[in-house]
C-alpha cells in the first residue's frame, strides 16, 4: 500500500473528543523514545507530521492522523520514561488505557521495541494487558540501523526466546525498521493494507 495523503487532526486527552469516523486505526505504542514518532514521519514521508526529539517524553497527546482519507495513524504518548513525575505518569496511564479500552475502532496496535534491548518487564506487561484486553497487536523493532544485518536477526531471535521463556506460546508478527535509514516501512504497510482489506469485506456483508 502506498501512502498518498497524510495529514494531522487533532491532539488530545480525551478518547471520547477523538475523530467520530469509524475508520480503521492503527496505534503505535512503547516506551518513550523508541521512534513512535518518527516511525510514522518515515511511513507517511513527511519529516515533520509527528513530532519528535532526541529526548524522551515528547509526544504527551493521543495524536490522530488520517491516512489516504480514510484511515487513521495515532500517535501516543511513551511509557517508562523515568524522570516523568508521579501525577502525569498516573495521568497518562488513565487515558491510554481509555484509548485502548474504549476506542472500537482500533484494528492493531504496533508496539515498538528498540531492536538493541532485551524484553524488559514494561514492554512484556503491556503486550500481557493488550492480550487480556483481546487487542491485536504486533512487535516493530526500531532503530534497525545501530545493529549490523546479522546481529538483527540474532537480536529478534534471543528476543522471542526470552518471549518464549516468559510464558508466550505463540510470537507475534513482527517488522523491523529504520527510521533514520528509511527500512522495513513497506512491509509494515502492506500489513495495515490487509487488515483495512479485511475491515472492509466485513462491513460490506451487512
Ligand atoms: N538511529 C536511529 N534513531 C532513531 C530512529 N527512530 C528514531 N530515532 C531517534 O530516536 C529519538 C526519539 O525518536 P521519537 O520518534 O521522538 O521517539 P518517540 O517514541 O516518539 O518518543 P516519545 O514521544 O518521547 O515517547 C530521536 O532522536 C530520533 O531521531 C531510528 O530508526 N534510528
Ligand atoms: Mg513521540
Amino acid at each position: 500500500m502506498k501512502i498518498t495523503s497524510a495529514e494531522f487532526l487533532c491532539s488530545n486527552t480525551d478518547v471520547g473528543k477523538c475523530p467520530s469516523e469509524p475508520l480503521p486505526e492503527y496505534a503505535f505504542i512503547g516506551r518513550s523514545n523508541v521512534g513512535k514518532s518518527s516511525l510514522i514521519n518515515m511511513l507517511t514521508q513527511r519529516k515533520g507530521l509527528a513530532k519528535t526529539s532526541g529526548r524522551p517524553g515528547k509526544t504527551q497527546l493521543i495524536n490522530h492522523f488520517k491516512i489516504n482519507d480514510n484511515w487513521f495513524l495515532v500517535d501516543l504518548p511513551g511509557y517508562g520514561y523515568a524522570r516523568t513525575s508521579k501525577k502525569d505518569k498516573a495521568r497518562f496511564q488513565k487515558f491510554i488505557t481509555r484509548y485502548f479500552t474504549q476506542r472500537s475502532q482500533l484494528l492493531n496496535a504496533f508496539l515498538l521495541i528498540d531492536i538493541r534491548h532485551a524484553p524488559l518487564p514494561i514492554d512484556l506487561e503491556f503486550m500481557e494487558w493488550l492480550n487480556s484486553k483481546g487487542i491485536p497487536f504486533a512487535l516493530v523493532f526500531t532503530k534497525a540501523d545501530k545493529l549490523k544485518p546479522g546481529a538483527r536477526d540474532e537480536a529478534i531471535k534471543m528476543y522471542f526466546g526470552e518471549m518464549q521463556a516468559a510464558g508466550w506460546v505463540e510470537v507475534p508478527p513482527h517488522f523491523v525498521t529504520s527510521s533514520s535509514k528509511t527500512l522495513g516501512g513497506e512491509e509494515l504497510l502492506k500489513y495495515i493494507g490487509e487488515i483495512n482489506e479485511g475491515f472492509r469485506a466485513s462491513q460490506s456483508r451487512f
